[in-house]
């Protein structure tokens, strides 16, 4: 039989569960806040911990609120009143920096709230399943059918209704979509279901465009199909070209404000910028006016097309963009650099990036973590190189979900 327990929460860990203890054992429980008294049903048990889920709430924190979508799997903070959210994600990245780096002072910020708490997504990654059509369940394969999805751009919304009243079943596996939250537009890329006529598919993007105004083209995979195969959206005052596979930050006012916070925090300019992990050049680009030259390394290939030929198209032409590893391509780059943005994914830095940007003494670094359980494991080699933190910023890039973003700035002793 399930097992329920009844226990207070007191904290909110990493990755967004509440926390609280039952005897010895820890247990995270998810759906449930600080401040509550909840049952909730064990999923997983260890011998220092357990992991259950709310199955009713007792007594509400302050903090709760009425979610706005069901099952709303891919919101999983909606119960948290928003405020909230920006508050627990500062102390969570505080407290895995304390984790890891014990007696180094933190110079933490408050978060930077969202102005859009819901409406912000500039793209999504759907999955079909027959006639379904939505996002996967939490920690399954099975497809949750989505009418609506009030967390995406009005681009993106409208391009989900008008694929929902056509016959897609058998045809596609996933959809990628990407709005331009500048031009407020949407382009779309179809990953087909196994042996899908590529005729049905041309047929099924154009009366997809056709029932779509704001969506200006379809590819399949990386090929053109119908209509446009990337979109044009600004940032930093640079206007991007972005194939529909790229990585670009998700929320646009707050890539906005991303981008301000790392040209302030590398003031004063000049010199060569080092910008690693560079996407298309979110940051090099924006910067490049203020530096004499910008290298900026990144491994995706159609990434680094983007990029050069938005470089062109913006008249810029002191950024160098090499495709590669960062962790193979950085220590081979001749030096002096003055300054170095690290902007790794989710699995954080190669050590060898590290020891590469190390060894090129930058007096300044910019390190961006979209995961602040390894934030210490990135940042202990900085400090024994003698860098010191100078500013924590969280920025939240991601309400109504526990993701957190934090812009960290590092200064050489
Ligand atoms: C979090 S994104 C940041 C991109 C960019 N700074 C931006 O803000 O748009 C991480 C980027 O690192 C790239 N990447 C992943 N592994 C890499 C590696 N080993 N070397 C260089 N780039 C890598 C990804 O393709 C992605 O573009």
């Amino acid at each position: 039989m399930d097992e329920v327990i009844e226990l207070d929460i007191d904290g909110i860990a990493q990755g967004g569960d509440g926390v609280g203890r039952l005897g010895e054992l820890v247990v995270f429980v998810s759906g449930a806040l600080p401040g509550e008294r909840v049952r909730a049903l064990v999923r997983e048990r260890h011998p220092r911990f357990l992991r259950a889920t709310v199955s009713e709430v007792l007594h509400a924190a302050p903090d709760r609120v009425a979610p706005l979508i069901s099952p709303g799997d891919h919101v999983p903070w909606q119960h948290i009143a928003y405020p909230a959210q920006v508050r627990y994600k500062a102390a969570i990245v505080a407290e895995q920096i304390n984790k890891f780096l014990p007696g180094v002072a933190v110079p933490i910020q408050p978060a930077i709230a969202a102005p859009q708490p819901w409406g912000y997504r500039n793209s999504a990654r759907l999955h079909a399943d027959g006639a379904a059509l939505g996002y996967h369940a939490a920690g399954a394969k099975t497809v949750v059918d989505l009418a609506d999805d009030p967390l995406l751009l009005p681009a993106l919304r409208a391009a989900l209704a008008g694929l929902r009243q056509l016959p897609f079943a058998g045809l596609i596996n996933e959809v990628h979509l990407r709005a331009s939250a500048t031009y407020g537009y949407a382009a779309a890329r179809i990953d087909p279901a196994p042996g899908a006529d590529r005729t049905a598919l041309a047929r099924l993007a154009a009366a997809w465009m056709a029932a779509t105004p704001v969506l200006a083209g379809v590819t399949l995979g990386d090929e053109p199909l119908v209509g446009a195969d990337a979109i044009y959206d600004e940032l930093g005052g640079v206007v991007f070209r972005l194939s529909l596979s790229s990585f670009f930050q998700v929320n646009h006012a707050q890539a906005e404000r991303m981008v301000e916070v790392v040209r302030a925090a590398l003031a004063p300019h000049g010199g060569r910028l080092l910008d690693a992990y560079s996407g298309v050049g979110s940051f090099a680009l924006p910067l490049a006016a203020a530096y004499d030259e910008v290298v900026a390394v990144e491994a995706y290939q159609p990434a680094v097309e983007d990029g050069r030929q938005s470089a062109a198209a913006n008249q810029i032409t002191n950024v160098q963009y090499i495709a590669g590893a960062a962790e193979r391509v950085v220590g081979r780059l001749p030096g002096p650099f003055q300054a170095a943005i690290l902007d790794p994914p989710r699995r954080g830095c190669h050590p060898a990036l590290i020891e590469a940007v190390i060894s090129h003494a930058p007096e300044r670094i910019v390190y961006i973590s979209c995961h602040p359980g390894l934030i210490g494991r990135d940042l202990a080699p900085l400090a024994t190189a003698g860098y010191h933190l100078i500013l924590v910023q969280p920025i939240d890039l991601f309400p109504q979900t526990p993701h957190i973003e934090t812009i960290i700035v590092l200064q050489r002793a």
